[in-house]
């Protein structure tokens, strides 16, 4: 059984595809470092949770980094969320020319031997909010023609940030 530490329910259902074992979630707000990188965000942040619960766990960073807003809000995606909403972040990237973006996953593990990170990127574009499933940026992301918030969580996890970065980690567990 593997623990996923997190605030965020999201996340939580999309977590079981690609582990060889079942997740269970602990929901427990870790302190978040305040850094530049989703690395040292949730290597901080799995060693934390770890001395906490006292049991091996993971956990996942995430962020949306558009491209001509210099990677804003990135690494404080969180914070922007909660503070402006995603429509005042798509009504800022409307004003650009280039609508590029991605989302970055990094999953951190910590157990008694340290922590392993795992990476995972999709790109796409910016866009008016559109679709009904997901969370958070999801509705304003979209990726060859369809926003994550209209995709099945199925079709999501085959393409996104997150998917890929459990798929790496869900391999190094199935080998180690
Ligand atoms: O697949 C995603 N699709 C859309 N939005 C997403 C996704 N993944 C993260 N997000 C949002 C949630 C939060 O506003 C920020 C990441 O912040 P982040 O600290 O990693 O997550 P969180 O605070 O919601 O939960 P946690 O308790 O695991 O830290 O980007
Ligand atoms: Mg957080």
């Amino acid at each position: 059984m593997l623990r996923f530490v997190t605030s965020n329910a999201g996340k939580a259902r999309e977590a079981s595809q690609y582990l060889p074992e079942a997740v269970e979630r602990v929901d427990y707000d870790y302190p978040e470092i305040q850094s530049d990188s989703l690395e040292a965000i949730a290597t901080a942040g799995a060693r934390d949770a770890y001395r906490e619960i006292g049991e091996p766990v993971f956990v996942d960073d995430s962020g949306l980094f558009i491209d001509a807003l210099g990677g804003f809000p990135g690494p404080y995606s969180s914070y922007v969320d909660e503070k402006l909403g995603i429509e005042r972040v798509q009504a800022l990237a409307a004003r650009e020319e280039n609508d590029r973006a991605r989302f970055r996953t990094v999953v951190a593990y910590a157990d008694d031997d340290g922590v392993e990170t795992f990476e995972g990127t999709v790109r796409g574009r910016i866009v008016a909010p559109r679709g009904s499933g997901g969370f958070g940026y999801d509705p304003i992301f979209e990726h060859r023609g369809q926003t994550f918030a209209e995709m099945s969580p199925e079709e999501k996890n085959a393409v996104s940030h997150r998917g890929r970065a459990l798929a790496a980690f869900g391999d190094w567990l199935a080998e180690r």
